[in-house]
């Protein structure tokens, strides 16, 4: 039992399953999600949808020939297409009897404990009301370093927030392979993954359509995410009746990430993903191994790099020298407490410093990616 909610299943769809290259929506991709969820609906199911698709949709509305690179033209996009967006979904569930909602995101929002409150208070008021809610980044808002960017990530986020027992997302290709398979047709499928590893980030490359974003390696940030937060996680296709409904309960085709049972708490869930670092300090191979094989806090002693205007409290990376960021954590020290105290022993920082606690991160607020 990992805590999950049961009956509550969280889809993402990507851009590349719902528009076409030149732009523009395919209705008949929106028509079949829709009747997809909403014959997961019809089993008791609660669902939260996550869709891309707003910049596909209206950059040919536009003008323009194909997907913009600007920030303020994908945001123009954006502003046209999820319009277009919300239609056809709103269309689609109503002709199944559902009653859809809008609700747009950003990362800031999630790094706000009395904003995302306020959002998980109005899921929840929204799916016990039997309403589907529809999922997007708030993307005419959304700066460029706080931005989600694909949808990937605020599936997880958003999936760990209402409790879901899984998190399917919905891509055009059928899983994650051993290579992207657009450039190497013998790459091999992986089933089912129990420990997500760096060998697996490895295999993960980009976006290989003109309308997608993430590519692979998003959605398996996505699904270290979700497995942490406890919600097993389906990366692959849809394009079946009842595909959708057979990803959710373990027969999909594409690749399963087991829920950690060890969920994090929520606080560690908050200090590791939902947070915005304030900072960085590059660590050395000995405080590496405390913290990421034994379990320890970081001393100062460790910190080879200061990077940053933090103070106590705020939530910084930790990074290794070759630029690998390995974990995050809460922060004891100001950052120009910590130029001052890296690689003193404890003895010594105590001796110079006034500091409350000694340890730069503490075991209990430090989340190893
Ligand atoms: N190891 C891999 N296995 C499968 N797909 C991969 C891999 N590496 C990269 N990809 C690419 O990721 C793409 C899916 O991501 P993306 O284009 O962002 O889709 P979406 O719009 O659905 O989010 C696939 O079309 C594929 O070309
Ligand atoms: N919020 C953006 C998402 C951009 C995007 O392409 O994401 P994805 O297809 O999930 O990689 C949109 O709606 O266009």
């Amino acid at each position: 039992m990992t805590g999950t909610n049961r009956r509550r299943t969280v889809v993402k769809i990507g851009s590349s399953s719902l528009t076409a290259t030149e732009g523009g929506l395919r209705r008949e991709q929106i028509d079949y999600y829709a009747e997809e969820l909403a014959n997961i609906a019809a089993t008791g199911e609660q669902v939260v949808l996550v869709t891309s698709g707003a910049v596909a949709a209206g950059f040919a509305r536009l003008g323009f020939a194909k997907r913009p690179k600007a920030t303020h033209e994908k945001q123009a996009s954006a502003a046209v297409g999820q319009a277009l967006l919300m239609q056809a979904y709103n269309e689609a569930f109503a002709s199944r009897g559902l009653v859809v909602a809008q609700v747009l995101l950003t990362r800031y929002d999630f790094s706000a404990r009395g904003r995302i409150r306020n959002a998980s208070a109005t899921l929840e008021e929204l799916l016990n009301r039997g309403v589907v809610p529809i999922i997007n980044e708030n993307d005419t808002v959304s700066v460029n370093e706080l931005k989600f960017g694909d949808n990937d990530t605020l599936s997880a986020l958003v999936a760990n927030l209402v409790q879901a027992r899984c998190l399917v997302i919905c891509t055009d290709m059928n899983g994650l392979y051993t290579e992207d398979p657009r450039k190497n047709p013998n790459a091999r499928r992986i089933d089912r993954v129990s420990e997500l590893n760096d060998d697996l980030f490895r295999m993960a490359g980009g976006s290989g359509s003109s309308v997608g974003t993430g590519g692979m390696r998003s959605k398996l940030e996505a699904a270290r995410i979700a497995i942490r937060g406890g919600v097993r996680t389906f990366i692959g296709r849809a394009n079946a009746p009842g595909d959708v409904l057979r990803a959710a309960t373990g027969e999909g085709d594409g690749t399963y990430f087991d829920a950690e049972l060890q969920k994090l708490s929520v606080k560690k869930q908050w200090v590791g993903f939902h947070s915005v670092p304030q900072g960085r300090v590059v660590v050395d191979d000995g405080a590496r191994r405390a913290l990421a094989e034994g379990g320890k806090s970081l001393l100062p002693a460790g910190v080879k790099q200061v990077e940053g205007d933090f103070h106590p409290g705020d939530v910084i990376e930790v990074a290794l020298e070759d630029g690998k960021r390995i974990g995050r954590g809460v922060v004891n020290y100001a950052a120009w407490q910590l130029q001052a105290a890296a690689g003193l022993s404890s003895e010594e920082v105590l001796r110079r410093l006034d500091v409350s606690r000694i340890e730069v991160i503490h075991r209990d607020e430090w989340v190893l990616f």
